[in-house]
């Protein structure tokens, strides 16, 4: 394989029984990109996740991660990457710091002055003990330890998980810097909306087959937007509906209601031709419009669309 993947996964397939977790995943992750991995409950992204880092061994299928086989090399591979588990789980009675340095050693060492830089910036206070912890800052210490040895790949499952908006604005950031330090990031979640804002593309699985993977600035270009337009006097709806891209028309006297597929052209220039007191456009709509068409659609889960790294 080539060098620049951080993750490439060839039909790679976990099934549990006879139930399916994954099956037939076709991935690559460049190296130094974030990338979404995004999906309903259930869809397969920790399946998925556990199998990269030979959590789980695959019932069928490869994946490649940093160059390596995650099964021959796991204490290499595991050394470069940074894990944040969906499921966290502190058995012991330590101290935040206590828990970070012992994992810090066990990686063979990482700067303190870093490690408590990422805690203040999460706002974390490592003297408390991790068990008596809400789930929240137990979510900041699995961020910390997941990054705080500045690994090659982070993997994290649903990050943002029990964090409040002005700490998920901070993982941001820091998964940010991390992709300007030439690191590659790896996300799960089921809110595009988060995803939407650091990553490069996202992939999306359904179902537990992946059903897309986009470049991040194509998906507005799928949104519908809802539109409402305020005439000085009644319109005819038939004027309206005949336009393309515009769907579900209504009119009740001079407001005229409709759905628009992004291109507001036509509708514009129709409106233009009466006299308009007022506009409103709903913003688009992601999650409604983009995460609908690829969770609900017949057949969606069989068409894997391509978008080059
Ligand atoms: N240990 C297991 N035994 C049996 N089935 C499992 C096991 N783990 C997961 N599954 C099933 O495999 C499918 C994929 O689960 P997975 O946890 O990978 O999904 P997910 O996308 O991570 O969902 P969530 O967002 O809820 O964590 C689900 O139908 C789940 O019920």
């Amino acid at each position: 394989m080539t060098t620049d993947l951080a993750v490439l996964a060839e039909d790679l397939t976990k099934f549990y029984g006879t139930h399916r977790g994954i099956e037939g995943l076709h991935l690559e992750v460049s190296a130094g990109e974030i990338m979404g991995f995004l999906g309903p409950n259930g869809a397969g992204k920790t399946t998925t996740i556990r199998l990269l880092l030979d959590f789980l061994r695959p019932t069928r299928g490869h994946a490649t991660v940093l160059g390596l086989d995650p099964r021959r090399d796991k204490a290499r591979l595991h050394r470069r990457i940074g894990y944040l588990p969906g499921e966290l789980a502190f058995p012991g009675r330590e101290h935040a710091g206590d828990l970070l340095r012992f994992l810090g050693d066990a990686r063979g060492g990482v700067s303190w002055s870093y490690v408590t830089d990422l805690a203040a910036r999460l706002d974390l206070d490592l003297s408390r003990p991790v068990r008596a912890m809400s789930k929240g800052n137990k979510q900041k210490v699995g961020l910390v330890q997941a990054f705080m040895h500045q690994p090659a790949l982070l993997v994290l499952d649903e990050p943002t998980s029990g964090l409040d908006p002005l700490m998920q604005q901070e993982f941001l950031a820091m998964v940010r810097e991390a992709r300007a330090a030439g690191q590659t990031v790896f996300m799960s979640s089921h809110v595009l909306a988060e995803v939407q804002q650091v990553a490069d593309r996202v992939a999306i699985v359904r179902d537990g087959r992946l059903a897309a993977v986009e470049r991040v600035e194509s998906l507005g270009r799928r949104a519908v937007r809802t539109v409402e337009i305020h005439f000085a006097d009644p319109v005819d709806p038939e004027e309206f509906r005949v336009l393309p891209g515009i769907t579900d028309v209504t009119v009740s006297g001079p407001v005229l209601k409709c759905t628009a597929d992004g291109r507001l052209d036509p509708l514009i220039k129709a409106a233009a031709r009466h006299e308009v007191i007022d506009l409103l456009s709903t913003e688009p709509d992601l999650e409604e419009t983009f995460l609908s068409f690829y969770y609900h659609a017949e057949g969606a889960g069989d068409a894997v669309a391509s978008a080059g790294a």
